[in-house]
């Protein structure tokens, strides 16, 4: 039975981290707070952030943050609601937010409610069920949920539900797990998981696992490892994973392995990157895998990274 290689995956994200000539890395260049956030993630998970430099990642975060109070996905780049979650979820990671202007922040991201309860990305409008969570999961870290109108927020969510218990980016947009972990992850952060139908989405999300083990994002799509954390957090959320094969998906995430330069990739044999590592050893974690410390389903962090913000000041 394949194992973790823990070591090889903490050393392939280390070098990640160096190689910023790398196909990989220019492709990624404007979402680079996305990867940051993924590696650091995934680290940590692995019980290894002590490994980078806490000081020289806090000074490149806040080398991205704009004057409007957010963040963007590369030093000098344009803020956008995807990048201020990120940063404001690595500086959890470092415990250190107490060096944000939070009042600012919450004020940038709270800027971004629609009259509807939706949520833009940023100043261009663009609408998603994934800034409802992004804002909510932002704004709960900081501690500052009042910023908004959640009713309002919530009221938007539910109208993107479908008649299959999922949800889609927008009011009547097909059910995908990535936005049903968007919803779902939202709506456990405020509270209103009776808004969904646990039966209903739970069979829907338990269909995603194919014979190979692994899970999908959609009916007849290939299973992909970061489905593993969009469909699995999801059906942990409401009270569903008994439903799965745990341990077949533990068998499908270790077989995406590169053994020997480490990294997971989204499926067997193919290249691994930087997000299917994260995911992959995020799904590990959701499925208690030996060595890998626990992740909050819905708010994507380690468990005591959580517990130190919410039962702190
Ligand atoms: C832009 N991205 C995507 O579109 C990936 C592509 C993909 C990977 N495997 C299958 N497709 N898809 C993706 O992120 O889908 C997740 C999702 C979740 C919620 C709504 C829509 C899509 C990836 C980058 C990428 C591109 C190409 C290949 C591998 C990674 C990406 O940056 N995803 C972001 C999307 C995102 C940002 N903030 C979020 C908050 C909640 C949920 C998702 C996000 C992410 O998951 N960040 O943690
Ligand atoms: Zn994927």
């Amino acid at each position: 039975m394949v194992q973790l290689v823990a070591d090889k995956h903490v050393r392939y994200i280390l070098m990640a981290e160096k190689k910023k000539e790398s196909f990989e890395s220019v492709v990624m260049d404007h979402l680079r707070m996305n990867g940051a956030y993924w590696g650091l993630t995934a680290l940590d998970l692995l019980e290894k952030l002590g490994s980078v430099s806490k000081d020289e990642v806090v000074s490149w975060v806040m080398t991205c943050y704009h004057e409007s109070g957010g963040f963007a996905g590369n030093t000098g780049h344009d803020p956008h609601i995807l990048y201020t979650l990120s940063a404001v979820q690595i500086l959890a990671l470092f415990d250190k937010l107490d060096i944000l202007d939070v009042g600012k922040v919450s004020s940038y991201v709270a800027g971004l409610q629609n009259e509807d309860g939706s949520f833009s990305g940023d100043i261009w409008g663009e609408i998603d069920t994934r800034f409802s969570y992004i804002a909510i999961c932002c704004l709960s870290i900081l501690k500052c949920l009042d910023k908004i109108n959640v009713k309002k927020a919530v009221d938007y969510i539910v109208s993107c539900k479908n008649l299959d218990g999922g949800f889609g980016c927008t009011p009547g947009a097909e059910s995908h797990a990535g936005q049903i972990f968007c919803c779902v992850g939202a709506l456990a952060i405020t509270g209103n998981l009776h808004h969904v139908d646990k039966d209903l989405l739970g069979w829907w999300l338990c269909e995603r696992q194919g014979k190979t083990g692994g899970l999908n994002g959609r009916p007849e799509k290939l299973p992909d490892v970061c489905y593993s954390w969009w469909v699995l957090s999801s059906l942990i959320m409401i009270d569903r994973v008994h439903w799965i094969d745990k341990a077949k998906l533990v068998k499908f995430i270790l077989d995406c392995q590169d053994l020997d330069n480490g990294g997971i990739s989204d499926r067997p044999d193919d290249a691994v990157d930087i997000f299917h590592t994260y995911f992959g050893v995020a799904g590990l974690s959701l499925l208690e895998y030996h060595g890998v410390k626990a992740i909050d389903p819905a708010y994507a962090l380690p468990v005591d990274v959580i517990n130190r913000i919410i039962f702190t000041k």
